[in-house]
């Protein structure tokens, strides 16, 4: 397989009490793919991604594969082949303004107008780039972040909840902003608890309980009543969607 991120057997621990945060998750993005991770709050999203990218704070501990194209993923791959869009706009420097910001995570030659146009793709203005992280708003500052993974290299995108309690118009803007990502043939590993995104946007989508995977499915499975769909707590989120309401009641 051509598998851009491939996560084998990956189990966290916390390092004191033992206790298991992830429980021997698998999951691979191949090239060009977009893989949703669904989970609600406190599942175990953002940890996987922070193994993935060995993030994970010195009190917990990571034990599996993880591999991009087909060998171990080390910590020189953080931004140059697999990007993070965090989850908190706090990623940001709030001592940089935006432009050197984004020049300075950006692949050689950064020049201001590669800046600009960044900017321009994604309906900010020229002048946000003279402005510190603390002069912008929530929703410009997370396209500040969507414009970082934008503008690098990295072939592979995690997006960790880039659509959190945005209103319907901002959150269809960051859905089209995540689609330009897909459309520059990055593979996107996107995180979210917001199951219509996942389904909007995703390939296949896998399902997190507990820190365990329950579900991993093609997005072609997610149709009619959920007949094709493995786990219960999958068909109820399924079914739960605003568009599938009227089917229960069939
Ligand atoms: N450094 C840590 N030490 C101990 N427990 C942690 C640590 N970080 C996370 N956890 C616990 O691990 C579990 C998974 O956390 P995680 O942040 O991955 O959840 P999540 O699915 O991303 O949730 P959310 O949707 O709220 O962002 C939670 O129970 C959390 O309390
Ligand atoms: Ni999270």
């Amino acid at each position: 397989m051509n598998s851009k991120l491939m996560i084998k057997q990956l189990s966290v621990f916390h390092q004191q009490t033992n206790r298991i945060l992830i429980d021997s998750v698998n999951l691979s993005v191949d090239e060009g793919e977009v893989v949703a991770l669904v989970g609600a709050s406190g599942s175990g999203k953002s940890l996987i991604a922070q193994a993935v990218l060995q993030l994970l704070p010195d009190n917990l501990r990571q034990t599996g594969i993880l591999n991009y194209q087909s060998r171990p993923i080390t910590k020189k791959d953080r931004g140059q082949n697999i990007v993070l869009i965090p989850q908190s706009i706090d990623a940001l420097d709030p001592l940089m303004k935006v432009k050197k910001q984004i020049q300075s995570l950006l692949p050689a030659p950064h020049s201001e107008q590669k800046v600009f146009d960044l900017l321009g793709r994604l309906g900010l203005e020229e002048e946000v780039a003279s402005r510190y992280p603390f002069q912008l708003s929530g929703g410009q500052a997370r396209r500040i972040l969507v414009a970082i993974a934008l503008g690098s290299a990295a072939k592979v995108v995690i997006a960790d909840e880039p659509t959190p309690g945005l209103d319907v118009d901002s959150k269809t803007d960051m859905l089209s902003l995540l689609k330009e990502v897909k459309a520059s043939g990055k593979s996107i590993l996107l995180i979210t608890h917001d199951f219509d995104v996942a389904v909007d946007l995703a390939d296949r989508i896998a399902v997190i309980k507990d820190g365990k995977i329950i579900e991993n499915t093609l997005k072609e499975n997610f149709v009619g009543k959920g007949e094709r769909l493995f786990h219960p707590y999958t068909k109820a989120l399924w079914q739960a969607l605003p568009k599938n309401l009227f089917i229960r009641s069939l």
